[in-house]
């Protein structure tokens, strides 16, 4: 999620990238990665480019890259979602791929649940969710995705051939829950179907990394604010799995030493309105900060309110889905 504090509604590249390799995704297949290694694909961050880093096969690209084809077909390489999910927009970036980048990309994706190996996922009904669409060098090409199904794996199609540096793949988790049934999961979190909706401010970093699987491992795999000039306070919200009751709340500081929020609540929203499950609560830096919620009834968001500024690591909202 980018900055500005108010992102326009309905932008969807401020929902989660789905593909992300830090939430599970996987390049599981390519026709070819001859020169640059498929993962690269799904790799977080900017795609980085050294010139004249020539290697025994070619320039290096951060990217996945094919071979200049010698016979008829197209490029292609399957991703595994990190968390299966409807797909609101596609992002081809061609980044520092200039004079071999393929001439046109299209997207396909399947809904395969299970453990389904390469072969098996080729042979899956595939749908068309981007048109073979020209692509430029060098460049972000934002694809709109209209269809509301829930797919696991997306395909990206090089026509004829040629390297792309990353494939974003931004929407809404939407994983199976049944494999939690009767049992307490993590609410808030992205692999359970948790999404931040909305925040204050997103200036360093993404506030869906506070709902990440793991631990962060710096600062910037965290969320971070700006230095808040004007009294006010900082906050999230997190649209749950479900809706659910929260007994124990995780705030993780770790990796903010010395831009740790001092103090945080958190609110409920559900059926029955607002509910207050923590009052303002000191934190300390670089700390993982764990709190029984007692008696708290079913919610279906919960805003994190950080003071003044700063960011957290992660939010764990762990309990019961509400049936
Ligand atoms: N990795 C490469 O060297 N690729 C290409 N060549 C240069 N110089 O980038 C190409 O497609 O021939």
């Amino acid at each position: 999620m980018n900055p500005p504090a108010n992102p326009p509604e309905n932008a969807f590249t401020d929902l989660p990238d789905l593909a992300l390799r830090a939430y599970g995704g996987a390049v599981v297949a390519a026709s070819d990665e001859s020169f640059a290694e498929k993962e690269n694909l799904i790799r977080p961050g900017r795609p980085s480019f050294r010139p004249h880093t020539f290697g025994a096969r070619g320039q290096v690209y951060d990217g996945w890259e094919t071979r200049r084809r010698r016979e008829p077909g197209h490029d292609w390489a399957l991703v595994r979602l990190g968390v299966p999910g409807t797909v609101r927009g596609v992002v081809v970036d061609t980044a520092h791929f200039t004079g071999n980048h393929p001439a046109c990309a299209s997207v396909e994706a399947a809904a395969v649940d299970g453990y389904p190996a390469a072969g098996e996922l080729r042979a899956a009904e595939w749908t068309e969710i981007v048109p073979r669409s020209p692509l430029r060098g060098d460049a972000e090409h934002v694809f709109e995705v209209a269809d509301g199904r829930r797919y696991t794996h997306v395909r990206l199609n090089a026509f004829p051939d040629g390297g792309v540096a990353r494939l974003r793949v931004h929407g809404e988790p939407r994983p199976d829950l049944s494999i939690h049934e009767g049992l307490s999961l993590d609410l808030a979190a992205l692999e359970n179907g948790g999404l931040v909706t909305a925040c204050s401010d997103a200036f360093y970093s993404s506030p869906h990394n506070v709902v990440a699987p793991g631990l962060a491992r710096h600062q910037a795999e965290g969320w971070e604010t700006t230095r808040r000039r004007d009294g006010g306070n900082d906050w999230l919200v997190i649209r749950l799995a479900g809706a659910g009751i929260v007994k124990l709340a995780e705030i993780d500081t770790t990796n903010l030493v010395f831009n740790a929020p001092g103090w945080a609540s958190l609110t409920g929203t559900g059926p029955d309105g607002e509910t207050a499950l923590l009052p303002r609560t000191r934190l300390l830096p670089d700390t993982r900060h764990r709190f029984r919620i007692e008696d708290g009834p079913a919610v279906t968001h919960v805003r994190v309110d950080i003071y003044p500024d700063g960011g957290l690591a992660r939010v764990r909202l762990h309990g019961v889905l509400d049936r």
